[in-house]
């Protein structure tokens, strides 16, 4: 759906140039939801604007539903654009127009009658759960219901792909789920692509199949959602897996449970994979060992556990280590130091 090769943009302001993507190469598939997840200028709006041919590449291509966007004219571009719809941190919405007015205004652009306008603005309405608001103003809704009606509006034209940048990042938790669900079901009942940038953890979590993450404007890890944060590889990645699940113990709180737990203190991954973690743990009272579990941290993607446990493990040294070497046949072993 959109394909991205090469691709970087740079800005130049005087003498500096600055490179706010950088050589960037990703392929979106068509029906899923991926997810662009980076700190405050890591390049994410950017690559957006670029998908949508807002700003232009300085080099690489992008494609979108095969329709070339790099290095096009305008004119081309709009019509490109007509397959893709957009919606905003902040809404966007005009606030002289209803509701209804909001919705209706890219199918006045695109030149349809008004019967038919009247019909897909209603269809539109209802699909996003706002049938009864036609005639409100922005003002007098939530900013879910604005989100909502951004999304009727963005989706009225029948695009294929939906971009959503930081489009939960003004709303509060339950309202961001809600809107989420309901990017879900554009998605699983329109089919429509969806690209959800962000800078927040829960959202990829929530509804996106595939995740790249990016860095000072290059994508450095990007996959499958449960793949790059059951395990991560760089540091940027596993600070975004912090934000959920509780990570194996820091220095300081190594430090700490060793001062309150006199046993041998180990830490263990847990992933799907990994069932025979259970069986181990099952057999140690036939060894003479016991446990404890004194910290850690589950999490689930796409219906998969991830996360770790600090075990204490009691009992005598031997059968410590041969309790251990088990474990490790199993699951990644760490033993807690301070
Ligand atoms: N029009 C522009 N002119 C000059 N520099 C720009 C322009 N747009 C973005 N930048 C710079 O490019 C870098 C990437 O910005 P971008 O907005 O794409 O990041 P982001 O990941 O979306 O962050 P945020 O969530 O804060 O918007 C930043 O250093 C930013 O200052």
């Amino acid at each position: 759906m959109v394909v991205i090769e090469n691709v970087s943009k740079v800005f130049k302001s005087g003498k500096e140039n600055l490179t706010a993507v950088d050589n960037v190469s990703l392929t979106v598939r068509r029906g899923e939801i991926f997810a662009i997840i980076g700190y405050s200028g890591a390049g994410k709006s950017t690559l957006v604007r670029l998908i949508n041919g807002l700003e232009s590449v300085s080099e690489g291509t992008l494609t979108v539903a095969g329709h070339r966007i790099s290095g096009q004219k305008e004119s081309a571009l709009r019509e490109a654009r007509q397959n893709i719809g957009m919606i905003f941190q902040q809404f966007n919405l005009m606030n002289s127009r209803t509701i209804a007015g909001n919705i209706e205004f890219p199918l006045k652009v695109a030149g349809w009658d008004k019967a038919k306008r009247r019909a897909r603005v209603q269809e539109m309405l209802e699909f996003v759960g706002l049938g009864d608001r036609a005639k409100y103003y922005p003002d007098q809704l939530s900013g879910g219901q604005k989100q909502r009606v951004g999304i009727a509006r963005a989706l009225a034209t029948s695009p294929s792909l939906l971009l959503a940048d930081e489009s939960t990042s003004a709303l509060d938790p339950e309202t961001t789920q809600e809107v989420l669900g309901l990017l879900k079901k554009v998605n699983d009942e329109l089919g429509i692509t969806v690209v959800v940038i962000t800078h927040e953890m829960d959202v990829v979590s929530s509804i996106a199949d595939r995740v790249a993450v990016m860095e000072k404007g290059k994508v450095v890890e990007m996959g499958n959602v449960y793949d790059v944060f059951s395990n991560p590889q760089t540091d940027v990645a596993r600070r975004f897996v912090s934000t959920t699940v509780k990570q194996a113990p820091n220095a300081f709180e190594a430090a700490e449970l060793k001062r309150r737990h006199r046993g041998y203190l180990v830490n263990i991954e847990i992933t799907e994979g990994n069932t025979g973690i259970g069986k181990v743990l099952s057999y140690l009272g036939n060894r003479g060992v016991h446990f404890n579990i004194v910290q850690g941290g589950l999490e689930t993607l796409q219906g998969k556990s991830y996360g770790n446990l600090t075990l204490e493990l009691l009992g005598d040294i031997t059968s410590l280590d041969a309790v251990v070497a088990e474990l490790a046949t199993v699951t990644t072993v760490k033993e807690v130091r301070s």
